[in-house]
C-alpha cells in the first residue's frame, strides 16, 4: 500500500519534470499504479486507517508525487452535493477552459509539501478536460468549483507545476480581477 515514505518532497526532481504520457491501453503495471494511488486516497479519508498508517488526507495524487514521471493522476472525493468523484486518469488535457478565474479561499496544500505556503492560487474557474480512464475508456469533463480546482492541482503536477507556483509573489492575497474565491 502507498504510505507517505512513497511520496516524495519539493527539492525531488520529479515533481518539477514534465511527465511522459503512457501508452494506451494501459500496461496492467499503469492501471496497478492508478488502483494503488485511489486506494490511497480512500485510506486518507479514513479516520482509523489514516491515524494507523499516520497518513495526511488527500483528495488528488498524481505519480510524479511517488517519484514517477508518468502522466498518470487519481482523484477521489464527494463534492459539497455528495457527488462522488473517483478517477484514475492517464495522459488528462485541459482542452479548454473560462477566461474567469476561481482560487480556494483556505489556500491550498500539496502532500509534497511539508510546510505551510499562504496566499491564494488562482485557477481557471471551468475547465474541460479529456483523459483516458483506468477501463481505457476515454474521458471528457467539464468541471468548475471545488472539483476544477483539484483536477488543476494534479494536471500540474504532471506538467512540474508546483501550486506555489501560482501564488503572486508581492502580494499572495491579491484577488486577480474577475477571481472568485470558493469556499
Ligand atoms: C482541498 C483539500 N485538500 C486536501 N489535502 N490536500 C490534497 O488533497 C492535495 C491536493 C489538493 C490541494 C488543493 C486542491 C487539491 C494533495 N496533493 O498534493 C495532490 O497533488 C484534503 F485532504 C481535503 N479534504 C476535503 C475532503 N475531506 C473528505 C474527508 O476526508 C478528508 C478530506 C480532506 N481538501
Ligand atoms: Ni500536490
Amino acid at each position: 500500500m502507498i504510505t507517505m515514505k512513497d511520496i516524495v518532497r519539493e527539492g525531488h526532481p520529479a515533481l518539477t519534470k514534465v511527465s511522459q504520457e503512457v501508452d494506451i491501453p494501459l500496461s496492467h503495471e499503469d492501471k496497478a499504479l492508478l488502483e494503488e494511488m485511489i486506494q490511497f486516497l480512500k485510506n486518507s479519508q479514513n479516520e482509523e486507517v489514516a491515524a494507523k498508517y499516520n497518513l495526511r488526507a488527500g483528495v488528488g495524487i498524481a505519480a510524479p508525487q511517488l517519484g514517477i514521471n508518468k502522466k498518470l493522476m487519481a482523484i477521489h472525493f464527494e463534492d459539497e452535493n455528495g457527488k462522488l468523484y473517483s478517477y484514475g486518469l492517464a495522459n488528462p488535457k485541459i482542452v479548454s477552459h473560462s477566461v474567469g478565474k476561481a482560487y480556494l479561499a483556505g489556500g491550498e496544500g500539496c502532500l509534497s509539501v511539508d510546510r505551510q505556503v499562504e496566499g491564494y492560487v488562482p485557477r481557471h474557474a471551468r475547465i474541460t478536460l479529456k483523459a483516458t480512464d483506468m477501463d481505457n475508456n476515454p474521458v471528457n469533463l467539464r468541471l468548475k468549483g471545488y472539483p476544477s480546482i483539484v483536477f488543476q492541482h494534479e494536471v500540474d503536477h504532471l506538467n512540474g507545476i508546483m501550486f506555489y507556483d501560482h501564488i503572486n509573489k508581492d502580494d499572495p492575497f491579491e484577488v486577480p480581477d474577475n477571481a472568485r474565491p470558493i469556499e
